[in-house]
């Protein structure tokens, strides 16, 4: 059973459910509603996905109806932030996303945008975001009218309980970069130490966000994220919005302190 904490503020809407599973359900729904309604307007979905325990919310999907029921071969995925490491390395976002969702459901294998793993980070970074402007011309990744940056139909993100999201750490200068559409980072606080990055202005872009917070750990982030509390240094996810809509997915745990 979920409810809606904090009434609708913008275009952000929070619901808390009762368990995580209750959130994988939903969340689920809410993706497969969202491709159909895009697939259907555009023709393409560009999915863009986090690591961490985000992927393991969206165990629904492979399941049925959504397995067989998704437009899958209209998909286009992508990585909001990726660790500098082989693709096959434990750390790395790609592989856990493989392992645990891509591999499962019928994605055409051309349409998943990994890093090159092959780079350096600076070199991962500049190539990605190449990458993107060759997608964002040939027009499978909308252009923002709004900002100019390009506009992802869905970012599907996580937050670790310092309020980080995407390799957009508290406190560092890269939360305020707005040239770049993706960035690098050398002395992430939190291991593996070099990663690449979407930046602000092009998470921010997204037609629809979804924050994705399970557990105890990440309550104190949510609460400053969302409730009333007035801190000057603001959490990467207290910048977070998205042009169409920005929703919160909650366990109990994490909203704790709401
Ligand atoms: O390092 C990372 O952390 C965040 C949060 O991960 P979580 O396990 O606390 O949910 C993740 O969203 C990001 O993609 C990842 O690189």
């Amino acid at each position: 059973m979920a409810e809606t904490a904090n009434p609708e503020k913008g275009n952000r809407k929070v619901e808390v459910f009762d368990t995580e599973e209750d959130l994988a359900v939903s969340l689920a729904k809410y993706t497969a509603d969202l491709s159909d309604k895009i697939c259907q307007e555009r023709g393409a979905f560009t999915v863009v996905l986090s690591g961490g325990s985000l992927i393991n919310s969206l165990r629904k999907l492979v399941e049925p109806p959504y397995v067989d029921s998704i437009e899958w071969g209209k998909w286009h995925v992508f990585w909001v932030d990726e660790r500098v490491v082989p693709k096959d390395h434990e750390d790395s976002n790609y592989k856990l996303a493989y392992d645990g969702f891509l591999s499962k459901v019928p994605i055409v294998p051309g349409n998943v945008y990994a890093i090159n793993d092959a780079l350096s980070a600076e070199g991962a970074a500049d190539d990605y975001e190449t990458c993107l402007k060759h997608l964002v011309k040939n027009g499978i990744i909308a252009l923002s009218s709004v900002s100019g940056y390009p506009k992802f139909d869905l970012m599907l993100l996580g937050m670790g309980p310092d309020g980080h999201l995407a390799s957009l750490f508290p406190g560092h200068p890269l939360v305020n970069e707005k040239e770049k559409w993706v960035t690098f980072i050398k002395d992430s606080p939190k291991p593996p130490p070099e990663r690449i990055t979407f930046t602000f202005p092009v998470i921010n872009s997204s037609a629809y966000n979804a924050m994705v917070i399970a557990g105890a750990a990440e309550a104190t982030a949510v609460h400053l994220a969302l409730g009333d509390a007035k801190n000057s240094d603001k959490l990467p996810v207290e910048l977070l919005s998205a042009e169409g809509e920005l929703k919160f997915f909650l366990d109990k745990a994490a909203a704790s302190k709401l």
